[in-house]
Protein backbone atom coordinates (compact mmCIF):
# COMPACT_ATOMS: atom_id res chain seq x y z
CA UNK A 1 0.00 0.00 0.00
CA UNK A 2 1.26 3.03 -0.93
CA UNK A 3 0.26 6.77 -1.66
CA UNK A 4 1.02 7.89 -5.18
CA UNK A 5 1.43 11.05 -6.92
CA UNK A 6 -1.78 12.03 -7.24
CA UNK A 7 -2.20 11.67 -3.39
CA UNK A 8 -4.58 8.58 -3.97
CA UNK A 9 -4.48 6.12 -1.48
CA UNK A 10 -2.86 3.22 -4.21
CA UNK A 11 -3.01 -1.08 -3.45
CA UNK A 12 -1.89 -3.75 -5.49
CA UNK A 13 -0.39 -1.35 -7.53
CA UNK A 14 -4.04 -0.07 -8.33
CA UNK A 15 -5.14 3.77 -7.52
CA UNK A 16 -8.30 2.70 -5.14
CA UNK A 17 -10.34 5.55 -7.30
CA UNK A 18 -9.81 3.20 -10.26
CA UNK A 19 -11.14 -0.21 -8.01
CA UNK A 20 -14.24 1.99 -7.18
CA UNK A 21 -15.01 3.41 -10.49
CA UNK A 22 -14.91 0.07 -11.32
CA UNK A 23 -16.63 -1.84 -9.12
CA UNK A 24 -18.30 0.36 -7.14
CA UNK A 25 -18.94 0.80 -2.98
CA UNK A 26 -18.62 -0.67 -0.61
CA UNK A 27 -15.67 -2.56 -2.00
CA UNK A 28 -13.64 -5.25 -0.38
CA UNK A 29 -10.02 -5.39 -1.54
CA UNK A 30 -7.91 -8.32 -0.92
CA UNK A 31 -4.10 -7.46 -1.94
CA UNK A 32 -2.96 -11.31 -2.90
CA UNK A 33 0.87 -10.24 -2.37
CA UNK A 34 0.07 -9.74 1.41
CA UNK A 35 -2.11 -12.52 1.73
CA UNK A 36 0.29 -14.81 0.10
CA UNK A 37 3.22 -13.44 1.98
CA UNK A 38 1.37 -13.97 5.42
CA UNK A 39 0.67 -17.79 3.90
CA UNK A 40 4.51 -17.96 3.95
CA UNK A 41 5.32 -16.21 6.95
CA UNK A 42 3.94 -18.44 9.19
CA UNK A 43 4.70 -21.46 6.89
CA UNK A 44 8.47 -20.84 6.89
CA UNK A 45 8.32 -19.43 11.01
CA UNK A 46 7.11 -22.78 11.97
CA UNK A 47 9.39 -25.03 9.31
CA UNK A 48 12.35 -23.82 10.60
CA UNK A 49 11.81 -26.15 13.49
CA UNK A 50 10.76 -29.21 11.47
CA UNK A 51 7.73 -31.20 11.13
CA UNK A 52 4.84 -28.76 10.81
CA UNK A 53 2.05 -27.68 8.90
CA UNK A 54 0.06 -24.31 8.80
CA UNK A 55 -3.65 -24.67 8.20
CA UNK A 56 -5.60 -21.54 7.67
CA UNK A 57 -8.43 -20.99 9.43
CA UNK A 58 -11.42 -19.96 6.55
CA UNK A 59 -13.59 -18.70 8.77
CA UNK A 60 -11.99 -15.66 8.47
CA UNK A 61 -12.39 -15.25 5.02
CA UNK A 62 -13.59 -18.29 3.02
CA UNK A 63 -14.32 -18.13 -1.26
CA UNK A 64 -13.15 -20.22 -4.02
CA UNK A 65 -10.13 -17.54 -4.82
CA UNK A 66 -8.56 -17.41 -1.23
CA UNK A 67 -8.49 -21.31 -0.96
CA UNK A 68 -6.96 -22.06 -4.12
CA UNK A 69 -4.52 -19.34 -3.15
CA UNK A 70 -4.27 -21.18 0.07
CA UNK A 71 -3.43 -24.24 -1.49
CA UNK A 72 -1.19 -22.69 -3.36
CA UNK A 73 0.90 -21.47 -0.73
CA UNK A 74 1.16 -24.88 0.36
CA UNK A 75 -0.77 -24.40 3.73
CA UNK A 76 -3.42 -26.94 4.74
CA UNK A 77 -7.14 -25.72 5.64
CA UNK A 78 -9.16 -25.10 8.45
CA UNK A 79 -13.03 -25.79 8.00
CA UNK A 80 -15.65 -25.66 10.39
CA UNK A 81 -19.09 -25.90 8.43
CA UNK A 82 -20.07 -27.67 5.61
CA UNK A 83 -20.57 -24.39 3.58
CA UNK A 84 -16.64 -24.00 4.18
CA UNK A 85 -15.90 -27.16 3.58
CA UNK A 86 -18.37 -27.15 0.30
CA UNK A 87 -16.42 -24.19 -0.76
CA UNK A 88 -12.94 -26.11 -0.22
CA UNK A 89 -14.09 -29.13 -2.19
CA UNK A 90 -15.36 -26.89 -5.04
CA UNK A 91 -12.01 -24.73 -5.52
CA UNK A 92 -9.87 -28.38 -5.18
CA UNK A 93 -8.52 -28.21 -1.95
CA UNK A 94 -7.25 -31.26 -1.26
CA UNK A 95 -9.30 -33.18 1.17
CA UNK A 96 -6.11 -34.87 2.94
CA UNK A 97 -5.08 -31.52 3.98
CA UNK A 98 -8.62 -30.13 5.71
CA UNK A 99 -9.22 -29.54 9.15
CA UNK A 100 -13.03 -30.29 9.80
CA UNK A 101 -13.49 -28.31 13.12
CA UNK A 102 -16.78 -27.25 14.93
CA UNK A 103 -18.63 -28.12 18.63
CA UNK A 104 -22.02 -29.32 16.91
CA UNK A 105 -21.57 -30.70 13.50
CA UNK A 106 -24.65 -32.07 12.00
CA UNK A 107 -25.30 -35.37 10.65
CA UNK A 108 -25.04 -34.37 7.73
CA UNK A 109 -21.74 -32.66 7.86
CA UNK A 110 -19.58 -35.42 9.49
CA UNK A 111 -21.20 -37.76 6.30
CA UNK A 112 -19.96 -35.07 3.93
CA UNK A 113 -16.29 -34.76 5.95
CA UNK A 114 -16.14 -38.66 6.13
CA UNK A 115 -17.17 -39.15 2.37
CA UNK A 116 -14.89 -36.61 1.04
CA UNK A 117 -12.07 -38.21 2.78
CA UNK A 118 -10.82 -34.86 5.09
CA UNK A 119 -7.74 -35.24 6.66
CA UNK A 120 -8.78 -34.48 10.19
CA UNK A 121 -12.01 -34.32 12.20
CA UNK A 122 -11.25 -32.64 15.15
CA UNK A 123 -13.92 -34.10 17.38
CA UNK A 124 -14.78 -31.84 19.99
CA UNK A 125 -17.16 -33.71 22.47
CA UNK A 126 -18.67 -37.28 23.29
CA UNK A 127 -22.23 -37.11 21.46
CA UNK A 128 -20.00 -36.27 18.79
CA UNK A 129 -17.64 -39.34 19.21
CA UNK A 130 -20.41 -41.25 18.99
CA UNK A 131 -22.46 -39.39 16.04
CA UNK A 132 -18.97 -40.21 13.77
CA UNK A 133 -18.17 -43.94 15.06
CA UNK A 134 -21.49 -44.36 13.50
CA UNK A 135 -21.30 -42.42 10.35
CA UNK A 136 -18.13 -44.24 9.51
CA UNK A 137 -19.97 -47.71 10.64
CA UNK A 138 -22.46 -47.65 8.38
CA UNK A 139 -20.37 -46.06 5.74
CA UNK A 140 -18.04 -48.39 6.44
CA UNK A 141 -15.03 -46.22 6.47
CA UNK A 142 -12.16 -45.16 9.34
CA UNK A 143 -11.45 -41.30 10.10
CA UNK A 144 -8.00 -40.15 11.45
CA UNK A 145 -8.87 -37.67 14.18
CA UNK A 146 -7.87 -35.11 16.68
CA UNK A 147 -9.44 -34.34 20.08
CA UNK A 148 -10.43 -30.56 20.92
CA UNK A 149 -9.01 -29.86 24.45
CA UNK A 150 -10.02 -26.84 27.10
CA UNK A 151 -7.19 -26.86 28.54
CA UNK A 152 -7.71 -23.82 30.77
CA UNK A 153 -6.09 -21.12 29.73
CA UNK A 154 -6.96 -17.52 29.88
CA UNK A 155 -5.46 -15.38 27.52
CA UNK A 156 -6.10 -11.64 27.19
CA UNK A 157 -8.47 -10.97 24.47
CA UNK A 158 -12.50 -9.99 24.17
CA UNK A 159 -14.62 -12.26 26.61
CA UNK A 160 -16.73 -13.52 23.44
CA UNK A 161 -13.48 -14.50 21.17
CA UNK A 162 -11.49 -16.43 24.18
CA UNK A 163 -11.85 -20.47 23.77
CA UNK A 164 -9.35 -22.01 26.45
CA UNK A 165 -10.95 -20.87 29.43
CA UNK A 166 -12.76 -23.84 31.28
CA UNK A 167 -16.21 -22.38 31.27
CA UNK A 168 -16.26 -22.97 27.26
CA UNK A 169 -18.67 -24.35 24.93
CA UNK A 170 -15.64 -25.76 23.20
CA UNK A 171 -13.71 -29.38 23.81
CA UNK A 172 -13.01 -31.56 26.52
CA UNK A 173 -12.39 -30.22 29.41
CA UNK A 174 -9.00 -30.91 30.73
CA UNK A 175 -10.00 -30.06 34.39
CA UNK A 176 -12.11 -32.34 35.24
CA UNK A 177 -10.96 -35.55 32.84
CA UNK A 178 -13.16 -35.57 30.54
CA UNK A 179 -9.85 -35.43 28.00
CA UNK A 180 -8.95 -38.53 29.20
CA UNK A 181 -12.35 -40.24 29.30
CA UNK A 182 -13.00 -38.60 25.80
CA UNK A 183 -9.53 -40.88 25.31
CA UNK A 184 -10.68 -43.77 26.38
CA UNK A 185 -13.70 -43.32 24.46
CA UNK A 186 -11.75 -42.99 21.32
CA UNK A 187 -9.63 -45.91 21.83
CA UNK A 188 -12.84 -48.26 22.38
CA UNK A 189 -14.49 -47.42 19.16
CA UNK A 190 -13.68 -49.07 16.06
CA UNK A 191 -13.45 -46.81 13.12
CA UNK A 192 -12.23 -43.55 14.79
CA UNK A 193 -7.62 -43.10 14.75
CA UNK A 194 -6.39 -40.72 17.49
CA UNK A 195 -3.84 -38.92 15.33
CA UNK A 196 -3.45 -36.39 17.83
CA UNK A 197 -4.44 -32.94 20.28
CA UNK A 198 -6.14 -29.86 19.50
CA UNK A 199 -6.57 -26.57 21.33
CA UNK A 200 -7.12 -23.33 20.50
CA UNK A 201 -6.93 -20.52 23.47
CA UNK A 202 -8.78 -17.71 21.66
CA UNK A 203 -8.08 -14.94 18.87
CA UNK A 204 -6.46 -11.61 19.01
CA UNK A 205 -3.66 -12.45 21.02
CA UNK A 206 -0.43 -10.99 21.62
CA UNK A 207 0.79 -12.39 24.91
CA UNK A 208 3.66 -15.49 23.35
CA UNK A 209 3.65 -16.53 27.02
CA UNK A 210 -0.26 -18.05 26.83
CA UNK A 211 0.93 -19.95 23.96
CA UNK A 212 4.07 -21.54 25.66
CA UNK A 213 1.67 -22.18 28.53
CA UNK A 214 -0.88 -23.86 26.79
CA UNK A 215 1.97 -25.87 24.99
CA UNK A 216 3.34 -26.95 28.76
CA UNK A 217 -0.03 -28.42 29.51
CA UNK A 218 -0.38 -30.12 26.44
CA UNK A 219 2.66 -32.10 26.12
CA UNK A 220 1.54 -33.00 30.03
CA UNK A 221 -1.62 -34.01 28.72
CA UNK A 222 0.46 -35.92 26.00
CA UNK A 223 2.86 -37.62 28.78
CA UNK A 224 -0.07 -38.53 30.74
CA UNK A 225 -2.26 -39.94 27.85
CA UNK A 226 1.14 -42.39 26.85
CA UNK A 227 1.79 -43.60 30.61
CA UNK A 228 -2.29 -44.24 31.14
CA UNK A 229 -3.14 -46.08 26.97
CA UNK A 230 0.75 -46.57 26.00
CA UNK A 231 -0.57 -44.50 23.40
CA UNK A 232 1.91 -42.10 22.44
CA UNK A 233 -0.26 -38.99 19.79
CA UNK A 234 1.61 -38.40 16.49
CA UNK A 235 0.40 -34.85 16.29
CA UNK A 236 -0.20 -31.27 18.23
CA UNK A 237 -2.61 -29.03 16.86
CA UNK A 238 -2.13 -25.39 18.88
CA UNK A 239 -4.92 -23.67 16.79
CA UNK A 240 -4.57 -19.88 16.46
CA UNK A 241 -5.19 -16.43 17.77
CA UNK A 242 -2.28 -14.42 16.52
CA UNK A 243 -3.14 -10.97 16.75
CA UNK A 244 -2.62 -8.06 14.29
CA UNK A 245 -2.24 -4.74 14.00
CA UNK A 246 -5.70 -3.01 14.19
CA UNK A 247 -5.01 0.77 15.73
CA UNK A 248 -2.82 2.23 18.22
CA UNK A 249 -1.79 0.48 21.32
CA UNK A 250 -2.17 -2.95 19.17
CA UNK A 251 1.46 -4.41 19.00
CA UNK A 252 1.70 -7.35 17.02
CA UNK A 253 4.63 -10.00 17.25
CA UNK A 254 6.49 -11.54 14.54
CA UNK A 255 5.27 -14.99 13.26
CA UNK A 256 8.74 -16.62 14.67
CA UNK A 257 8.16 -15.47 18.16
CA UNK A 258 5.22 -17.35 18.03
CA UNK A 259 6.53 -20.63 16.41
CA UNK A 260 9.49 -20.25 19.09
CA UNK A 261 6.84 -19.81 21.76
CA UNK A 262 5.27 -23.26 21.08
CA UNK A 263 8.49 -25.41 19.33
CA UNK A 264 10.83 -24.41 21.81
CA UNK A 265 8.38 -24.98 24.79
CA UNK A 266 7.49 -28.35 22.74
CA UNK A 267 11.19 -29.48 22.48
CA UNK A 268 12.25 -28.88 26.47
CA UNK A 269 8.76 -30.62 27.64
CA UNK A 270 8.82 -33.33 25.59
CA UNK A 271 12.46 -34.14 26.28
CA UNK A 272 12.02 -33.96 29.93
CA UNK A 273 8.97 -36.77 29.17
CA UNK A 274 10.87 -38.53 27.01
CA UNK A 275 8.17 -38.28 24.53
CA UNK A 276 9.14 -38.22 20.80
CA UNK A 277 8.58 -34.19 19.28
CA UNK A 278 4.93 -34.76 17.91
CA UNK A 279 4.32 -33.07 14.45
CA UNK A 280 2.83 -29.62 15.28
CA UNK A 281 -0.12 -28.10 13.30
CA UNK A 282 -1.28 -24.54 13.99
CA UNK A 283 -4.24 -22.63 12.23
CA UNK A 284 -4.03 -18.55 11.61
CA UNK A 285 -7.08 -17.13 10.30
CA UNK A 286 -7.00 -13.52 11.14
CA UNK A 287 -3.18 -13.17 10.87
CA UNK A 288 -3.43 -13.82 7.33
CA UNK A 289 -6.63 -12.37 6.13
CA UNK A 290 -6.52 -9.32 8.09
CA UNK A 291 -3.82 -7.01 7.30
CA UNK A 292 -4.45 -8.08 3.94
CA UNK A 293 -7.60 -6.38 3.01
CA UNK A 294 -9.40 -2.95 3.18
CA UNK A 295 -12.65 -1.91 2.44
CA UNK A 296 -13.63 1.19 0.47
CA UNK A 297 -17.24 3.21 0.84
CA UNK A 298 -18.49 6.31 -0.08
CA UNK A 299 -19.20 9.06 2.32
CA UNK A 300 -22.62 10.45 2.16
CA UNK A 301 -24.63 12.54 4.66
CA UNK A 302 -23.36 13.86 7.79
CA UNK A 303 -24.51 15.27 10.64
CA UNK A 304 -23.11 17.75 13.41
CA UNK A 305 -24.24 18.32 16.69
CA UNK A 306 -22.13 21.50 17.84
CA UNK A 307 -20.39 20.89 21.02
CA UNK A 308 -21.06 17.06 20.91
CA UNK A 309 -20.29 15.26 17.74
CA UNK A 310 -19.81 15.64 14.05
CA UNK A 311 -21.13 12.07 12.50
CA UNK A 312 -20.43 10.82 8.49
CA UNK A 313 -21.98 8.16 7.44
CA UNK A 314 -20.54 5.45 4.75
CA UNK A 315 -22.61 3.39 2.23
CA UNK A 316 -22.01 0.01 4.73
CA UNK A 317 -21.60 -0.21 8.03
CA UNK A 318 -22.37 -3.37 10.27
CA UNK A 319 -23.72 -5.29 7.02
CA UNK A 320 -20.42 -6.20 5.49
CA UNK A 321 -18.33 -5.36 8.86
CA UNK A 322 -20.25 -6.39 12.21
CA UNK A 323 -17.00 -6.36 14.40
CA UNK A 324 -17.66 -2.29 15.85
CA UNK A 325 -21.34 -3.26 17.03
CA UNK A 326 -20.33 -6.91 18.23
CA UNK A 327 -16.67 -6.88 20.41
CA UNK A 328 -16.40 -3.01 20.42
CA UNK A 329 -13.41 -3.34 17.68
CA UNK A 330 -11.28 0.07 16.13
CA UNK A 331 -10.45 0.76 13.35
CA UNK A 332 -8.14 2.93 11.52
CA UNK A 333 -8.77 4.93 8.05
CA UNK A 334 -8.30 7.54 5.74
CA UNK A 335 -9.68 9.75 2.72
CA UNK A 336 -8.50 7.58 0.14
CA UNK A 337 -8.62 10.48 -2.52
CA UNK A 338 -6.70 12.61 -0.32
CA UNK A 339 -4.53 10.31 1.72
CA UNK A 340 -1.44 12.82 1.52
CA UNK A 341 -3.25 15.52 3.62
CA UNK A 342 -3.03 15.67 7.41
CA UNK A 343 -6.29 14.06 9.23
CA UNK A 344 -7.81 17.54 10.73
CA UNK A 345 -11.15 16.87 11.68
CA UNK A 346 -12.46 14.78 14.50
CA UNK A 347 -16.14 13.09 13.35
CA UNK A 348 -17.45 9.40 13.76
CA UNK A 349 -18.31 7.51 11.38
CA UNK A 350 -21.69 5.67 11.33
CA UNK A 351 -23.43 2.89 9.11
CA UNK A 352 -26.32 3.00 7.08
CA UNK A 353 -28.42 0.23 8.98
CA UNK A 354 -31.38 1.47 11.63
CA UNK A 355 -29.22 0.73 14.40
CA UNK A 356 -27.66 3.12 16.55
CA UNK A 357 -24.99 0.79 17.38
CA UNK A 358 -24.41 0.68 13.79
CA UNK A 359 -21.07 2.74 13.87
CA UNK A 360 -18.05 1.87 12.20
CA UNK A 361 -15.47 3.74 14.16
CA UNK A 362 -15.81 6.49 16.93
CA UNK A 363 -13.79 9.34 17.07
CA UNK A 364 -11.06 9.22 14.33
CA UNK A 365 -9.31 12.58 12.50
CA UNK A 366 -9.83 12.54 8.69
CA UNK A 367 -8.95 14.66 6.10
CA UNK A 368 -11.83 17.17 5.94
CA UNK A 369 -14.63 14.42 4.93
CA UNK A 370 -17.05 15.18 2.44
CA UNK A 371 -20.05 13.90 1.11
CA UNK A 372 -18.77 11.51 -2.42
CA UNK A 373 -15.38 10.84 -0.32
CA UNK A 374 -13.84 7.87 -0.34
CA UNK A 375 -13.23 6.05 2.68
CA UNK A 376 -10.42 3.49 3.09
CA UNK A 377 -10.93 1.19 6.43
CA UNK A 378 -7.72 -1.22 7.21
CA UNK A 379 -6.92 -4.22 8.36
CA UNK A 380 -10.52 -5.41 6.97
CA UNK A 381 -9.71 -8.98 5.40
CA UNK A 382 -10.82 -10.80 8.41
CA UNK A 383 -13.80 -11.87 9.73
CA UNK A 384 -15.14 -9.04 7.72
CA UNK A 385 -16.73 -10.32 4.60
CA UNK A 386 -17.19 -13.85 6.81
CA UNK A 387 -19.22 -12.28 9.11
CA UNK A 388 -21.41 -10.23 6.83
CA UNK A 389 -25.00 -9.88 6.77
CA UNK A 390 -28.06 -8.82 4.82
CA UNK A 391 -29.71 -6.72 7.56
CA UNK A 392 -32.07 -4.71 6.35
CA UNK A 393 -31.96 -6.41 3.02
CA UNK A 394 -28.38 -4.80 2.17
CA UNK A 395 -26.68 -6.53 -0.23
CA UNK A 396 -23.15 -8.14 0.42
CA UNK A 397 -20.40 -5.91 -1.30
CA UNK A 398 -17.69 -7.26 -4.33
CA UNK A 399 -14.45 -8.31 -3.34
CA UNK A 400 -11.86 -8.12 -5.57
CA UNK A 401 -8.29 -9.56 -5.63
CA UNK A 402 -5.72 -6.90 -6.56
CA UNK A 403 -2.17 -7.46 -7.26
CA UNK A 404 0.19 -5.63 -9.86
CA UNK A 405 -1.56 -3.39 -10.95
CA UNK A 406 -4.46 -5.49 -12.04
CA UNK A 407 -7.61 -6.15 -10.03
CA UNK A 408 -9.99 -9.24 -10.45
CA UNK A 409 -13.52 -9.96 -9.00
CA UNK A 410 -13.70 -12.85 -7.03
CA UNK A 411 -17.21 -12.13 -5.50
CA UNK A 412 -19.58 -10.41 -7.01
CA UNK A 413 -21.85 -7.82 -5.50
CA UNK A 414 -25.16 -8.67 -4.47
CA UNK A 415 -27.98 -7.75 -6.30
CA UNK A 416 -31.16 -7.03 -5.14
CA UNK A 417 -32.36 -10.03 -7.16
CA UNK A 418 -30.13 -12.16 -5.11
CA UNK A 419 -31.64 -10.90 -1.84
CA UNK A 420 -34.89 -12.25 -2.89
CA UNK A 421 -33.83 -15.62 -4.44
CA UNK A 422 -34.64 -18.01 -1.81
CA UNK A 423 -37.99 -16.32 -1.19
CA UNK A 424 -41.12 -18.45 -1.92
CA UNK A 425 -44.54 -17.11 -2.43
CA UNK A 426 -46.66 -19.42 -1.24
CA UNK A 427 -49.65 -20.31 -4.05
CA UNK A 428 -52.23 -18.83 -1.59
CA UNK A 429 -50.46 -15.45 -1.72
CA UNK A 430 -49.46 -15.97 -5.30
CA UNK A 431 -50.36 -12.11 -6.63
CA UNK A 432 -49.27 -13.28 -10.79
CA UNK A 433 -48.45 -10.05 -11.77
CA UNK A 434 -44.90 -9.10 -12.68
CA UNK A 435 -43.70 -6.19 -11.30
CA UNK A 436 -41.17 -3.73 -13.03
CA UNK A 437 -38.73 -2.24 -10.66
CA UNK A 438 -37.05 0.65 -11.63
CA UNK A 439 -33.50 -0.41 -10.02
CA UNK A 440 -30.03 0.13 -11.29
CA UNK A 441 -30.78 2.99 -13.20
CA UNK A 442 -27.18 4.89 -12.93
CA UNK A 443 -27.50 8.57 -13.23
C1 LIG B 1 -10.47 -23.61 16.40
C2 LIG B 1 -9.99 -22.35 15.80
N1 LIG B 1 -8.87 -22.36 15.08
C3 LIG B 1 -8.39 -21.24 14.49
C4 LIG B 1 -9.04 -20.04 14.62
C5 LIG B 1 -8.45 -18.86 13.94
O1 LIG B 1 -8.21 -17.85 14.84
P1 LIG B 1 -7.49 -16.52 14.36
O2 LIG B 1 -8.26 -15.99 13.21
O3 LIG B 1 -7.57 -15.66 15.55
O4 LIG B 1 -6.10 -16.88 14.00
C6 LIG B 1 -10.20 -19.98 15.38
C7 LIG B 1 -10.88 -18.70 15.63
O5 LIG B 1 -10.65 -18.11 16.68
C8 LIG B 1 -10.71 -21.15 15.97
O6 LIG B 1 -11.83 -21.14 16.66
N1 LIG C 1 -14.92 -13.50 14.69
C1 LIG C 1 -14.02 -13.06 15.73
C2 LIG C 1 -13.02 -14.06 16.11
C3 LIG C 1 -13.57 -15.38 16.43
C4 LIG C 1 -12.74 -16.38 15.81
C5 LIG C 1 -13.36 -17.72 15.69
N2 LIG C 1 -13.11 -18.59 16.83
C6 LIG C 1 -13.43 -11.72 15.39
O1 LIG C 1 -13.84 -11.09 14.48
O2 LIG C 1 -12.56 -11.25 16.03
Amino acid sequence: MRINAQGHLEVGGIDVLDLVREFGTPLYVLDEEGFRANCRAFRDAFAKYGHSLVIYASKTLSCLAACIIVEEEGLGLDVVSGGELYTALRASFPPERIFFHGNNKTLDELVMAVESRVGRVVVDNFYEIELLENVCERLGRTQNILLRITPGVEAHTHEYIKTGQIDSKFGFTLANGDALKAVDTVCRTKNLRLMGLHCHIGSQIFEMDAYAHATEIMVDLLAEIKNRFGLELEELNMGGGFGIYYHSGDEPRQPEEWAKAVMSTLRSKTEANALRMPKVIVEPGRAIAGPAGITLYTLGSYKEIPGVRKYVAVDGGMTDNPRPALYGSKYEAVIANRADREPDELVSVAGRCCESGDMLIWDIKLSHPQPGDILAVFATGAYNYSMSSNYNRVGRPAMVLVRDGQADLIVKRESYEDLIRNDVIPERLARGDVVKIAAGKKL
